[in-house]
């Protein structure tokens, strides 16, 4: 039993920005000025003090999820710290201390991206610091579960980060051959097909303090698991999107021994090929989105079990 408010949009400005983070080969990635913390949050309550709502209609103990939105947003304007998974850990603790009667919180995030426009200067372009663009498709992810162990204490029972939303296409380089022929196969062998797939991944910290960003080279940034999603992609000639995703969590495994476990759910959207040929003076072929059903893939893995697969 459990309720509570969705899309609760929360916008804070100048919030502490997230610098110090650990550089890896495949990604520039710096840090987030947080000038702009957006989030879009999920929240609910638990609590065996909400039954009566449940079942006699009683009011008395019911915190309105309209209230809930003002709260989230209220402790925004409070918060210090400079990641959504430490703000979401905040917050659910307030919850947990300011009412007694709720055993448990369960929250998730997604963050917007904001990142500065270009502006033209005597030399080059350099980055503004009012005006920022919401333009990625991909959004960084948080979800958290706290609950009361004591009267007045808490604590993280899981906690997961992410990145959510990401699509990549790699125009030549990839096949799919190799699978099951029988009296249920339609589909031809592809030596080269027009890889387009779209992902959600996950991690999870070994020490899920870690996940709040106060030492920020523990901290792993959804934008550099985006940067070797795409570096792998770029680099390897895949012969599935299984074998793809085991490789790119294999890399974010060895970037970030802070980690204990990377999941991957993935989508398959290769497009269809209308025109194998153009005129032959032209280079290029003609495709169009795949029609559903879709096909999808879901792998978890843990650095030991990568020990142990690689053996
Ligand atoms: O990478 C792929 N894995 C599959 O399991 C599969 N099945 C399918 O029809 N196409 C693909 N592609």
């Amino acid at each position: 039993m459990y309720y509570g408010k969705g899309d609760v949009f929360v916008y804070r400005t100048y919030a502490k920005p997230l610098k110090g983070i650990k550089k890896i080969p495949e990604s520039n990635f710096k840090g987030r000025n947080n000038t702009i913390l957006g989030m879009d949050i999920q929240v609910a309550l638990k609590g065996d003090a909400f039954l009566p709502s449940f079942t006699k209609g009683d009011n008395t103990s019911v915190i309105a999820t309209d209230s809930m939105k003002n709260f989230i947003l209220y402790h925004a304007g409070e918060f210090e710290g400079s990641t959504m998974e430490e703000f979401l850990e905040f917050v659910s603790g307030k919850f947990l201390e300011t009412y007694s009667h709720i055993n448990g919180v369960t929250i998730s995030g997604k963050q917007f991206p904001f990142q500065e426009v270009e502006i033209p200067s005597e030399q080059e372009f350099t980055p503004s610091d009012t005006v920022f663009r919401q333009g990625l498709l991909e959004q960084p992810y948080a979800s958290l579960e706290m609950e009361r162990t004591e009267e007045d204490k808490f604590q993280v029972v899981d906690q997961w980060s992410g990145v959510e939303g990401l699509r990549l296409m790699k125009v030549k380089g990839s096949s799919f051959y190799g699978f099951i022929k029988d009296e249920y196969t339609t589909l031809p062998e592809t030596f080269d097909r027009p890889l387009f797939i779209y992902l959600n991944i996950r991690w999870r910290y070994k020490n899920p303090k870690d996940a709040h960003g106060k030492r920020p080279v523990n901290y792993v940034c959804a934008e550099q698991v985006v940067q070797i999603a795409q570096t792998m992609f770029h680099q390897e000639d895949s012969p599935s999107i299984q074998y793809l995703i085991y490789v790119i969590g294999k890399r974010i495994l060895m970037r970030f021994p802070e980690l204990g476990e990377v999941t991957f759910e993935s989508n398959n959207r290769t497009w269809d090929t209308v025109l194998e040929e153009i005129p032959s003076s032209l280079k290029g072929k003609v495709f169009t989105d795949p029609r559903p059903p879709y096909g999808f893939q879901v792998f978890s893995m843990t650095p030991e079990e990568v020990k142990e697969w690689e053996k």
